[in-house]
């Protein structure tokens, strides 16, 4: 379980990125952090594994205050994935993904087998273990980010924008890849995005932030899409958006869902 409480952080510059922020992450749940840029998203994120300390509050993992964890052993024992991947270059995927077990004292031979097979676990070839990572697709290059955030085999995975820089056909592989190894392995998911779809897709629980780092609605996706809180997280979830408003149409004995626009979406099942 991961637990903000009451965090805030002012950057030395002057911005208030977060204020008075508290939040529990409950064990083997998915809680998405969604908001415009800015609103302090990866701020947050990052004060989970000490990469930024708040200015004042706490965050508490399974009730253990960070901040009495050595920095670099906590980071070592939580899954991170970048939004370009954060693999170094220079090492091949094989070696990308053994990096961590390595340094935490696995031999090398060892940490490239489990590497080997974390790499089936995300659907990979293990014949891209020998490549570097720019000899992959972006979709390619963010699994292996996944097979190494996991090669550690830690409870908590950090995730910011990690399906960001890939296309749409490609983000939703990855999502529903997401949805399947979450469904294997159970870890305690922070998942940071923009896009209000995949929070939904991904979240159990859905934060909406606002700018400041200021929570403008908590939930089920459910539960924000059928009473969004105000206007702000209307516009933001675009519950007035004709695609989101859905009617259904029978056809043939079946219903079928539409858009706004008239555009089939779906057919509801009997
Ligand atoms: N190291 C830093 N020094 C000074 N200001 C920072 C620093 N990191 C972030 N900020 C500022 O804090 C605010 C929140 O940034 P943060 O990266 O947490 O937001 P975000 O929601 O993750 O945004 P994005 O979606 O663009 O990544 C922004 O105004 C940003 O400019």
């Amino acid at each position: 379980m991961i637990e903000f409480e009451s965090v805030s952080k002012t950057y030395p510059g002057g911005t208030a990125a977060v204020s008075e922020f508290s939040l529990t992450v409950p064990s083997h749940r998915t809680v998405a952090l969604v908001g415009s840029s800015g609103s302090g998203k990866t701020t947050l994120l990052r004060m989970v594994n000490r990469m930024v300390d708040p200015t004042s509050g706490r965050v508490l993992i399974d009730d253990e205050d960070v901040r009495t964890r050595n920095a670099v052993e906590l980071r070592r024992s939580i899954g991170y994935v970048l939004q370009q991947g954060g693999l170094l270059p220079h090492r091949t995927v094989v070696d990308n993904i053994a990096t961590v077990p390595v340094l935490n004292g696995t031999p090398r031979r060892t940490a490239r087998t489990a590497a080997l097979e974390m790499l089936e676990r995300v659907g990979l070839d293990p014949a891209v273990a020998r490549r570097y990572p720019g000899q992959l697709s972006g979709g390619q290059q963010q699994r292996v980010g996944v097979a190494r955030a996991l090669a550690s085999n830690p409870n908590i995975l950090l995730m910011d924008e990690p399906f960001g820089a890939v296309d749409p056909i490609v983000r939703r592989e990855l999502q529903e890849e997401l949805l399947r190894l979450q469904s294997e392995l159970d870890k305690t998911i922070v998942f940071v995005t923009h896009d209000v779809d995949e929070a939904f897709r991904l979240g159990d629980e859905v934060v909406v932030l606002r700018e400041g780092g200021e929570v403008a609605q908590r939930g089920k996706p459910t539960e924000i899409l059928a009473k969004p809180a105000d206007d702000f997280v209307r516009d933001f979830i675009g519950a007035d958006r004709a695609d989101h408003v859905l009617t259904t149409v029978k056809v043939d004995g079946r219903t079928i869902a539409v858009d706004g626009d008239g555009r089939p979406v779906g057919v509801l099942s009997p």
